[in-house]
């Protein structure tokens, strides 16, 4: 292996702690702390564990977590009841409903209903459109984090030539324009991509987000090329991410391991969009570029 690994646990790990020295400022400010309110139907047992880490990760940086576990029978109807109150409520600055939800239950609405301004998780429509557009609004969580370690690895990532793989609304579409808002040159590539060797072969950048393991190979990459793994596929018990990691790493200048790579920096990224969301909606200033 040649390539150097990217910690994004670790990054992750300084992220909280700058998210959680903001937090007395604004408790000194407002008279309470950040609250954010995660939302799980059902019994997916890795969503249990995300929402778990996420409760537990929100109270050690001084923040209010409020947890609604929902059965997996619950209607439409009592979800968005549920939603309405969250966003009725002054001490919920954040609002977050773990995906996916159970199959009778239709996602789109749901994340249509939660109030844009505590869309923390940055999926609402209008959301979508601000970061489309370049104004400010909140960006999902794992594309920001991969942003983050890019930068922190290359600094100004202007003219680079990016290849983002996988179209989701909730990776790929928006690191697309992460990207494209940072002046790289971006192509957006997806399973469906004729000859994807052909577009990797001149990629600074390749961020992989199609949820196959192994998906690619070493030998398609730019010798140099940083690449940030955002797979996480579960074969045999095992965790793999989307990029054929032994192959990879002996061609690329930089890789993230999966996992402790993309997966760490998606909680931190809600903490901090949490506490962002807190201070815009109290009108508390904060340097958001220092966090
Ligand atoms: N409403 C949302 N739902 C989902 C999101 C999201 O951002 N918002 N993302 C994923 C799940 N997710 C957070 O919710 C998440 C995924 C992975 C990790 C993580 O730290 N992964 C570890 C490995 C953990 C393991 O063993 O499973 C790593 O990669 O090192 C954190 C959060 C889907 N749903």
């Amino acid at each position: 292996m040649s390539a150097e690994l990217i910690d994004g646990k670790a990054f992750a790990a300084g992220l909280r702690a700058r998210v959680a020295q903001q937090v007395p400022a604004f408790a000194a400010a407002t008279g309470r702390a950040p609250g954010l309110a995660v939302v799980l139907v059902g019994e997916d047992p890795a969503s249990a564990v995300y929402v778990r880490s996420k409760g537990k990760m929100t109270c050690e940086a001084g923040m209010e977590s409020f947890e609604h576990r929902l059965s997996a029978e619950t209607s439409q109807e009592e979800l968005i009841a549920l939603v309405d109150q969250l966003n009725a409520d002054p001490a919920v600055d954040g609002i977050l409903v773990q995906l996916p939800l159970p199959g009778h239950l239709d996602s789109e609405a749901v994340l249509l209903r939660i109030d844009p301004d505590k869309d923390v998780d940055g999926f609402h429509p209008f959301n979508a459109g601000r970061l489309a557009t370049g104004l400010p609004g909140f960006v999902p969580c794992t594309p920001l984090g991969c942003l983050m370690l890019l930068e922190d690895r290359l600094g100004d990532l202007t003219g680079l030539d990016a290849v983002v793989i996988g179209r989701s609304n909730i990776v790929g579409k928006p690191m697309a324009a992460l990207l494209t808002a940072k002046s790289c040159t971006v192509t957006l590539t997806h399973s469906r991509t004729r000859n994807l060797p052909h577009y990797l072969a001149h990629a600074d950048i390749v961020v992989a987000a199609v949820g196959r393991a192994d998906f690619v190979k070493g030998e398609w990459l730019k010798p140099g090329a940083t690449v940030i793994d955002v797979g996480i596929n579960r074969v045999d018990g095992a965790l793999r991410g989307d990029v054929d990691f032994a192959g990879a790493a002996s061609v690329a200048g930089a890789i993230t391991p999966v996992p402790g790579g993309v997966g760490p920096m998606t909680i931190a990224c809600l903490l901090r969009n949490t506490l962002v969301a807190a201070h815009r909606r109290e009108g508390v200033a904060l340097d958001e570029d220092s966090i």
